[in-house]
């Protein structure tokens, strides 16, 4: 039998929802928007409030008649902490309010009318596997996006292999003992570089093996789709086609989207949970170039008192003016603490400016801009690299710690001070990437961005990728209507 005339498709886009996983998630679905696709973005009610509220995401998306927002609740009042150890609440909570919601939204067909045809594919999140369950039963195809690097996805897939080989859980103390069974890696991993929930004793813990079962599942997917390039991950890569032959590389997706919708400057395109502040491009503005030290932990890590203190006193004694976003649920607050911020901030107004969020993909790329201290989160990780700044690397968590290790020792476009924070070693790499090594630093810093412009530019491995999961979302959409 023929199939039946091409429909257009209608993607289901279903982001986990924080900050660096909603950020790309609309970046994609803008690139497939841009498709002519319908496409309905799945928000909890939390974060489209939030977006509504610091964005121009109604405007912008506006422009593409095809796309529509959805919301569910995530069963979580408004004011619950949705970053450090409250998200495994928001992973609790997403189970039992949202999973069953979804599968009754698909069922009745909420996002079909009669001038949008039923949803034909789902663009899930890579940890959220339950969908695929969902899914099948519907007959719609599910691809999954995992929004970490390629380096952190193959560890985590390597986990069982390692707990059969007796280096998980780790025997001792000693945590730069080399890891010998993550194919690809064999010459630089050590324990402290495995993601960060390896670093247990029991093998039955709830973040490992979620992330672990979650990471195997993606197997399952139709297909799977990286935020990365080959040029930056290629040998890894090539491990992990080994198990997933549908992999799209379309990173980095900020820098893609730019080049393929020509007005979406950083300014106009910000899908940031919290208030920009832009007085820091002002700031910026006044320093010479590459003399300035931007500073940021991404929107889920918090810290200690003392470990503010420690970064602060290592900034201010490398003598180098810094940029410090500081949100507002950065500090895990006791009472007094609020007063010491502001007395150090006072103290050092000349050198230091605090902003609660900055526009960051504009700060990296301005000139003043010289080094990046970073948790290595993954957007942020690809948006020095685009930039070409070279950084030091904090980690605090997840991906963090491989991806530091990749920075550092891969790609050799920063240091990692993971598992330290002290003054003299902030200081100390301060200095190495500002002064004594910057040279290098920006030799290599600068190549790869190239590369990493290369790739999203036209006939590039990620501008062509894009295109080739354009005509497979497209089939999909065929196949659909001829069963
Ligand atoms: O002042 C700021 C600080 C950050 N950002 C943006 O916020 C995003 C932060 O993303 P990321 O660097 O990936 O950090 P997290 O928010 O911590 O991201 C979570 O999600 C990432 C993608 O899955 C993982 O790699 C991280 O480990 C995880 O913590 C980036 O796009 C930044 O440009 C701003 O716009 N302004
Ligand atoms: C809540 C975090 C646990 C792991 C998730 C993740 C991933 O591996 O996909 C990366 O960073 C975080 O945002 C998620």
């Amino acid at each position: 039998m023929e199939p039946s005339p091409v429909a257009v498709p209608h993607v289901l886009v279903l982001p986990i929802p924080l900050q660096g996983h909603i950020n790309s998630m609309l970046k994609l679905s803008e690139l497939i928007s841009l498709a002519g696709f319908h496409v309905t973005f799945l928000n909890t009610e939390h974060i489209h409030r939030l977006l509504l509220h610091f964005t121009n995401v109604t405007s912008r998306f506006a422009r593409w008649p095809g796309f529509h927002f959805a919301t569910i609740p995530d069963g979580l009042p408004f004011d619950h902490p949705r970053s450090g150890p409250g998200l495994v609440e928001l992973f609790d909570s997403l189970k039992i309010t949202s999973i069953p919601l979804l599968r009754e939204m698909l069922v009745s067909n909420r996002w079909g009318s009669d001038v949008r045809p039923p949803v034909t594919c789902i663009i899930a999140d890579g940890i959220m596997s339950f969908t695929i369950d969902v899914a099948r039963d519907l007959n719609i195809p599910t691809i999954f996006f995992r929004t970490v690097s390629a380096c952190s996805f193959w560890a985590y897939f390597c986990v069982p292999k390692l707990i059969e080989a007796g280096e998980i859980p780790f025997r001792d103390a000693d945590m730069d003992c080399p890891i010998t069974c993550v194919p690809g890696m064999e010459n630089f991993l050590r324990r402290a570089d495995l993601p960060g929930s390896c670093r247990t004793n029991n093998l039955g813990d709830r973040t490992l093996q979620f992330l672990v079962t979650e990471t195997i599942n993606t197997t399952r997917a139709s297909a799977l789709i990286l935020n990365t390039f080959e040029d930056l991950e290629g040998p890894i890569l090539c491990q992990i086609r080994s198990h997933c032959p549908r992999l799209y590389t379309i990173g980095p997706l900020h820098a893609l989207l730019k080049t393929q919708i020509s007005d979406s400057s950083p300014s106009v395109s910000s899908n940031s949970l919290w208030e920009e502040n832009k007085s820091c491009i002002r700031w910026l503005d006044s320093k010479p170039l590459r003399s300035v030290v931007y500073v940021s932990f991404g929107s889920l890590a918090t810290m200690t008192r003392d470990e503010v203190l420690e970064f602060w006193h290592g900034l201010v004694n490398s003598g180098k003016p810094f940029l410090w976003v500081i949100r507002p649920d950065l500090l895990a607050r006791k009472e007094g603490e609020d007063q010491i911020l502001t007395e150090l901030v006072e103290g050092t107004r000349e050198r230091a400016y605090i902003v609660e969020w900055a526009p960051q993909e504009e700060v990296l790329a301005h000139p003043a801009v010289g080094g990046f201290l970073t948790h290595s989160g993954w957007n942020s990780t690809l948006e020095s690299i685009y930039a070409g700044v070279p950084m030091i690397c904090w980690p605090y968590f997840a991906d963090q710690q491989i991806n530091s290790r990749f920075v550092s020792e891969v790609w050799k476009l920063g240091l990692d001070m993971k598992d330290t924070c002290d003054r003299l070693k902030v200081e100390l790499m301060v200095k190495e990437v500002m002064e004594r090594k910057r040279d290098e630093m920006i030799k290599s810093a600068e190549n790869m961005a190239k590369l990493a412009r290369m790739s999203v530019g036209e006939g590039g491995s990620s501008s062509c990728n894009l295109d080739k999961l354009i005509q497979d979302i497209r089939s999909m959409c065929v196949r659909a209507s001829s069963t």
